[in-house]
C-alpha cells in the first residue's frame, strides 16, 4: 500500500487517487453492450447460453419456484436462521420510520398544494453471487420494497454449482414471502429485467449492487428503465487518528478488500505511526484469511494518506467520497457536520463497518466510485415516487391568476394563459349568473 502526504498532493494527483477508473473499462463496456444486446433478440435462450458460459451452470430452468424455496430454505443451520431473523427485524424497524405523510402547504389563500408517495409497481432487485452469495443484500433490497408496497418483486440472483441457489438465500426468500428467485446473473439479468423475456417480467426500476459487468449494465439500460445507483465494487475509507486501534482498522480495511480485487480500502490518517502500524497489523491479518488473495489484490490497489490534521482528512474524503466512511477517532462528533459526501457513515472506534452491512439496520446497497456526491443509499424512498397534488378554490384562482397569466404572456404562451383568464372572466360573472364557491 502506497503512502502520499496530502501536503504534497497536487490538485490533478488528488483528482487522480480519487478516480476508480480502471484500465480496461472501454473492454467491459463493450461486452455488456453485447449481452444487453443478445438477451434483447434471443431472450430466454440468451439467458440459459449466458448461464452456462459465466456461471458454468446448465441450467433446466430460470427460476426457482416457491416450493423449491422452501425445501431449499429448510436446510439452514438454526443459528444462522437467528441471525437473518435479528437482522431482519433491524432493517424492518429503520426502513419502516422511514414511510412519512408530508403536511399539505397553503401557498397563498385558496392554493393548496402536497404530495403522496405511491409505490413503483414493478421492481426488480439483484443479489451479487459470483464471488459470494449476499443474502444480506436480498433483505437489504426487498425489506424496503415490500414496506413501499411494491406490487410485483423480481429477483434475479446468479446460479450456484448445483443450479440452485444457497439454503440463506432460499431462506431469506420464504421469511420476505418472495415467491419466485430467477437463477440469472451479471449483465444479462440487469437486461432480462429492463426489456423483459418470455420468462422474466419487465420492470420499471432496477435494484442491487454488483461487479462491473452489472454495474455497467445498469447504467447502460437507463433509457429503458430507472435505477437506484452505480453501486458497484465496495470501497471504505477510514479516517484515524492517534485515538484509533490499527488492528481495528486493519480489519475494517480488510473487510471491504475481500469483497473483489478491485475494492479500495483507503486510510487517512493524521498520524505516520498508526498508519505503520496498521500496515503491519494488514499484513497479519492477511496472512490468516481464506480469501487473502482477493483482498491481497485490493489492498494492492489502495493507498494511505498522511494529513496534518482531521479537517484536512475530511477534506480529502469529501473529494473521494467513500461508500463507506469510518470515523476512527474520539473526536468523531465534530467531524460530522464536515462530511459532505460519503454513503454510509460509522463512528467512533466500536462502530465496525460489518454492522452497517449485515444488521445494524441501515442498508447496505451504497453509491460507490465517487457516486455519494450526488447519490444516496437505497432507502424506502428508492421504491416510491412522489407525486404532487394541487387543489384552488375560487378565491385561490383569484389570487393567483394574474401572476399566471404574465408569466404566461412573458413566455409567448397564449393557450396557458387563457386557460386561467376563461376561468376568471367565467367568474367575474360575465355570461353566467354567479354561483357560491362550494370548494372555498
Ligand atoms: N456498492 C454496494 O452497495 C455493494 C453491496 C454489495 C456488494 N457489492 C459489490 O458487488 C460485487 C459483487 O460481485 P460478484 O462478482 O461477486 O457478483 P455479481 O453477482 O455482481 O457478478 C457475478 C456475475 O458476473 C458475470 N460475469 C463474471 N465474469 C464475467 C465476464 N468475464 N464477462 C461477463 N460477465 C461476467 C456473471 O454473469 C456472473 O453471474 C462486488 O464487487 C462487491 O464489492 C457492492
Ligand atoms: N460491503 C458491501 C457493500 O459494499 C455489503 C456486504 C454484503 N455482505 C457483506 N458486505
Ligand atoms: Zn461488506
Amino acid at each position: 500500500m502506497k503512502i502520499y502526504g496530502y501536503k504534497d498532493l497536487s490538485k490533478s494527483k488528488i483528482e487522480e487517487l480519487c478516480s476508480r477508473q480502471i484500465e480496461d473499462d472501454k473492454l467491459v463496456e463493450e461486452r455488456v453492450s453485447d449481452i444487453i444486446n443478445t438477451v434483447k433478440k434471443d431472450g430466454d435462450q440468451a439467458l440459459f447460453n449466458f448461464a452456462k458460459a459465466f456461471d458454468k451452470v446448465e441450467l433446466e430452468k430460470l427460476f426457482l419456484d416457491a416450493e423449491e424455496l422452501k425445501q431449499i430454505a429448510a436446510t439452514i443451520p438454526a443459528d444462522a436462521k437467528k441471525a437473518i431473523d435479528t437482522a431482519y427485524q433491524n432493517i424492518k424497524n429503520f426502513h419502516q420510520s422511514q414511510l412519512k405523510t408530508e403536511d399539505k402547504i397553503e401557498t397563498m389563500p385558496g392554493v393548496l398544494c402536497w404530495r403522496e408517495s405511491r409505490a413503483i409497481e414493478k421492481v426488480g432487485l439483484y443479489i451479487p453471487g459470483g464471488t459470494a452469495v449476499l443474502p444480506s443484500t436480498f433483505l437489504m433490497l426487498a425489506t424496503p420494497a415490500i414496506i413501499a408496497g411494491c406490487k410485483e418483486i423480481v429477483v434475479c440472483s446468479p446460479p450456484q454449482g448445483d443450479g440452485k441457489t444457497n439454503c440463506y438465500l432460499a431462506y431469506c426468500a420464504v421469511l420476505l414471502g418472495i415467491e419466485k428467485v430467477f437463477l440469472i446473473g451479471g449483465a444479462q439479468a440487469v437486461a432480462a429485467m429492463a426489456f423483459g423475456t418470455k420468462t422474466v417480467p419487465q420492470v420499471y426500476k432496477i435494484f442491487g449492487p454488483g461487479n462491473r459487468y452489472v454495474t455497467t449494465a445498469k447504467t447502460m439500460v437507463q433509457n429503458k428503465v430507472a435505477i437506484d445507483m452505480p453501486a458497484g465494487p465496495s470501497e471504505v475509507l477510514v479516517i484515524a487518528d492517534e485515538t484509533a486501534n490499527p488492528s481495528f482498522i486493519a480489519a475494517d480495511l480488510l473487510a471491504q478488500a475481500e469483497h473483489g480485487t478491485d475494492s479500495q480500502a483507503i486510510l487517512v490518517a493524521t498520524s505516520k505511526e498508526i498508519i505503520n502500524q496498521t500496515l503491519k497489523e494488514i499484513e497479519n491479518q492477511l496472512a490468516i484469511l481464506p480469501r487473502k488473495d482477493i483482498a491481497a489484490k485490493a489492498i494492492a490497489n489502495s493507498y494511505a494518506v498522511l494529513a496534518e490534521n482531521l479537517e484536512q482528512a475530511m477534506q480529502f474524503s469529501n473529494e473521494y467520497a467513500p461508500e463507506h466512511l469510518i470515523l476512527a477517532t474520539e473526536q468523531f462528533q465534530s467531524l460530522i457536520p464536515l462530511i459532505i459526501n460519503a454513503g454510509s457513515v460509522f463512528l467512533g472506534n466500536f462502530t465496525p463497518e460489518s454492522v452497517g452491512d449485515y444488521a445494524s439496520g441501515t442498508n447496505h446497497t451504497l453509491p460507490t466510485s465517487g457516486f455519494a456526491k450526488a447519490y444516496s443509499g437505497v432507502s424506502t424512498d428508492a421504491f416510491l415516487k412522489k407525486i404532487t397534488f394541487q387543489q384552488l378554490s375560487r378565491e385561490g384562482l383569484n389570487n393567483i391568476g394574474k401572476t399566471v397569466e404574465i408569466l404566461a404572456e412573458a413566455e409567448g404562451l397564449e393557450a396557458h394563459k387563457n386557460a386561467v383568464s376563461i376561468r376568471l372572466i367565467f367568474e367575474s360573472g360575465v355570461g353566467r349568473p354567479k354561483t357560491e364557491d362550494k370548494t372555498a
